[in-house]
């Protein structure tokens, strides 16, 4: 196991450039087993996640070529197989395989997913949908058993705005017989990349980034090259952490419409924000107002930036209420930072964060982006080494996080734990 040790201190400079988005890629990459051929990804990020991703592809025997940002499936040759442990119990977005599985076969075996499970995050609706499409889910030994004789296009309203559900769903439904209705669906843009890939394919997806998402079955589907769009998150993050150690960053590769929820509130604090064509420039300033900010579903501020923020806020002058309305006990970075010195408490579904400098502790990443929180924390830090364990959940969504922030000017490097 690794540890990533940070000496704080040095604004950041220059300019980082943005790989595709994690979130759609580990949606992408299962929905090409609906392809009877070749799919090709470019833009693809080289990260944990995608590596256990095409195993998980190889298992089920669909050769994968990965070379660099692109990978090439070939599900020619797909077989359907219970997976009920290894690799499904490693990353949270195994779920797909779900929906991809009963598209193509009508039946699934897939144990309960893994990933970062910083609180309880039920897939009920996920199986919701799946028995709207006429499929029976049984729960057995901790995996999920479906099956149907005939997946039927149905329509589905989902009680939860659940990114993940109205994917699965859209991934079945695309093989479905008649026409899905997903009736207050996310609207979140990995949606659309993944309704984007599947029409190439031959899908039939009309809605998707709205409320209802049309989706008209078809009875087969072939292969086609898409590029996966940047990756938000990871982008949100650079800019926070610019901001957070006063520097001077530009976030290149992004699409900034994306951003939108993230530069409003960095600007309300006073950083100093240049939207361009595909790249965005943060400049930081020596002192910020505090905000009051809700995590929301997009086009709301993103809950994976949640975490992140509240770094940033230990930097302003006053008291900041960082709340969060998607996921009500995401708070497991809180007490980490405190141990770097935050006055950070939890209220109900809200951290509440009062200014102050903070110093070098060892901490340690619970999960993805209590990670990023704690990279970040340790950017601003001025004197001495932070040492972050738990480097493994960082590198589920930050690929080339080291030479990136080195190449910005940080310090920051690996050792052996
Ligand atoms: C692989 C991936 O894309 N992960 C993202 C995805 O996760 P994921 O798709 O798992 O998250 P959801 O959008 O489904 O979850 C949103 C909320 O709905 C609840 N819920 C969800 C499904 C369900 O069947 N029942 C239910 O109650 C969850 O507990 C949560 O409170 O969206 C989240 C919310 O933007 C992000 O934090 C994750 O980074
Ligand atoms: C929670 C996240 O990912 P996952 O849903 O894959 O665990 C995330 O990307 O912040």
């Amino acid at each position: 196991m690794e540890k990533l040790m940070v000496t704080g201190g040095r604004p950041l400079r220059g300019t980082v450039q943005i790989s595709g988005a994690k979130n759609s890629a580990i949606a992408l990459i299962p929905a090409a087993i609906l392809s009877e051929t070749m799919v090709t990804l470019d833009n693809l990020p080289v990260l944990s996640d995608v590596a256990i991703y095409s195993e998980l592809l190889e298992e089920l025997n669909a050769p994968v070529i990965w070379k660099d940002d692109q990978m090439i499936i070939d599900p020619s040759a797909l077989r359907s197989k219970p997976m009920p442990n290894g690799n499904i119990k490693k990353l949270r977005a195994s779920y797909y395989l779900m929906g991809a599985l009963l598209g193509r076969f009508g039946e699934a075996t897939i144990g309960m997913p893994g990933g970062c499970n910083f609180e309880p995050r039920p897939i009920d609706q996920h199986i919701k949908g799946f028995e709207a499409l006429g499929a029976r889910v049984i729960t057995e030994n901790g995996s999920l058993h479906i099956r149907a004789k005939e997946l039927r296009g149905a329509k589905i309203y989902l009680d939860v705005v659940s990114v993940g559900a109205t994917i699965n769903i859209m991934l079945a439904a695309s093989r479905a017989k008649g026409v899905t209705l997903i009736e207050n669906a996310a609207k979140e843009p990995e949606i659309i990349d993944v309704a984007t890939l599947l029409n190439a394919m031959g899908a039939r997806i009309k809605g998707a980034g709205t409320e209802t998402i049309r989706i008209e079955g078809v009875d087969s589907m072939h292969g086609c090259r898409h590029s996966i769009i940047p990756d938000r998150i990871q982008a949100g993050t650079y800019m926070i952490a610019a901001a957070a150690t006063h520097g001077d960053v530009v976030v290149d590769n992004v699409i900034p419409k994306h951003l939108e929820a993230i530069t409003a509130k960095l600007q309300e604090m006073g950083v100093q924000v240049y939207e361009m064509d595909e790249s965005i420039r943060v400049v930081g300033q020596p002192e910020y107002e505090s905000v009051d900010v809700k995590a929301l579903v997009y086009p709301g501020f993103a809950t994976d930036l949640q975490s992140p923020m509240a770094s940033l806020l230990t930097q302003t002058k006053g008291v900041s209420i960082l709340s969060d309305y998607v996921y009500s006990n995401r708070f497991k970075h809180v007490p980490e930072l405190a141990r770097m010195g935050a006055k950070i408490r939890v209220e109900g579904r809200s951290a509440v964060i009062e200014g102050g400098k903070l110093s070098a502790a060892k901490v340690k990443a619970t999960d993805l982006r209590a990670g990023a929180a704690l990279v970040i924390a340790a950017l601003t830090v001025e004197d001495g080494v932070t040492e972050i364990t738990g480097v493994e959940y960082i590198d589920r969504g930050y690929d080339h996080l080291v030479s990136n922030l080195s190449s910005l000017g940080a310090e920051v490097w690996r050792e052996e734990e």
